[in-house]
């Protein structure tokens, strides 16, 4: 039996991306706000893009204390975050659906979810993704991990130098392999079903744009940082 351990400087890695994912947090009041009112399809679509935008502003702060991540030529940084956006919202989205709430309180914000303006054809692959996440019982250095390795793929849109960003993103998938053995030794599978879930998130980010715009609202109006990040209008 292999002896799995983290090495001081990986350690040291993780330390950093965990504190930088819980700096660069919008607050979690989205949730909140959804369970204290019923908001109208308008009021929702606006939501959700007030929290999309800041959550976008927030990812790119996290992305400059990823490790390297500023060391690479500075169009594929954009490149990268271009291509992660979506995905890093689900994936935010899926953390605070899962996150542990008083009895009651995640149905309620599932049928807020539900009836707040999304075309039905995406609720369920949508839920299904957040319910697999919920499952994993992700402890935080695993979802900060996930995150980071999301942002750094390299066959994203428009990335020159692949070879750049798979280096940096091996060294993120090693020590979250290391991490996965050491905190799920009863599960040797762990691993492999964390990275499947990004399979599941990038096929439910490739609807985003019909997801958008099938919005039951009158007007779909998004922020130029939107705009940018979405493909849209
Ligand atoms: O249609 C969507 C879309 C948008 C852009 C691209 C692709 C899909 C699309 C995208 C997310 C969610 C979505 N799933 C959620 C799960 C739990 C809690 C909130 C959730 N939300 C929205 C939200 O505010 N997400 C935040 C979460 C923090 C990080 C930034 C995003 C609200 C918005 C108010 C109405 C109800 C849902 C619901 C729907």
């Amino acid at each position: 039996k292999e002896k799995v351990e983290i090495t001081k400087e990986q350690q040291a890695l993780v330390k950093v991306v965990v504190e930088a994912y819980n700096r660069h947090q919008i607050p979690q009041d989205v949730a909140k706000k959804l369970l204290q009112d019923q908001y109208s399809a308008e009021e929702n679509f606006l939501l959700l893009t007030e929290m999309a935008t800041s959550q976008v502003q927030v990812l790119v702060e996290f992305t400059k204390n990823i490790p390297g991540f500023l060391s690479l030529d500075r169009e594929d940084q954009i490149a990268l975050l271009k291509g992660s956006a979506v995905e890093a919202m689900f994936l935010r989205s899926a953390q605070v659906f899962s996150k542990k709430m008083p009895n009651g309180h995640t149905e309620v914000l599932e049928e807020r979810i539900r009836k707040s303006g999304i075309s039905e054809e995406f609720m369920t692959p949508m839920f299904n993704f957040y319910k697999s996440i919920g499952e994993l019982h992700m402890v935080e250095e695993e979802q900060a991990l996930l995150t980071t390795i999301t942002i750094l793929t390299p066959d994203r849109p428009y990335v020159k130098d692949q070879q750049a960003v798979e280096r940096l993103q091996e060294t993120i998938l090693d020590v979250l392999r290391k991490m996965c053995v050491l905190q799920h030794p009863q599960d040797p599978q762990y691993f492999a079903r964390l990275l499947g879930r990004l399979t599941e998130l990038r096929t439910l980010s490739h609807y985003h744009a019909e997801m958008l715009t099938s919005w039951r609202v009158n007007d779909h109006k998004f922020t130029p940082l939107l705009c940018e990040i979405w493909d849209v209008q």
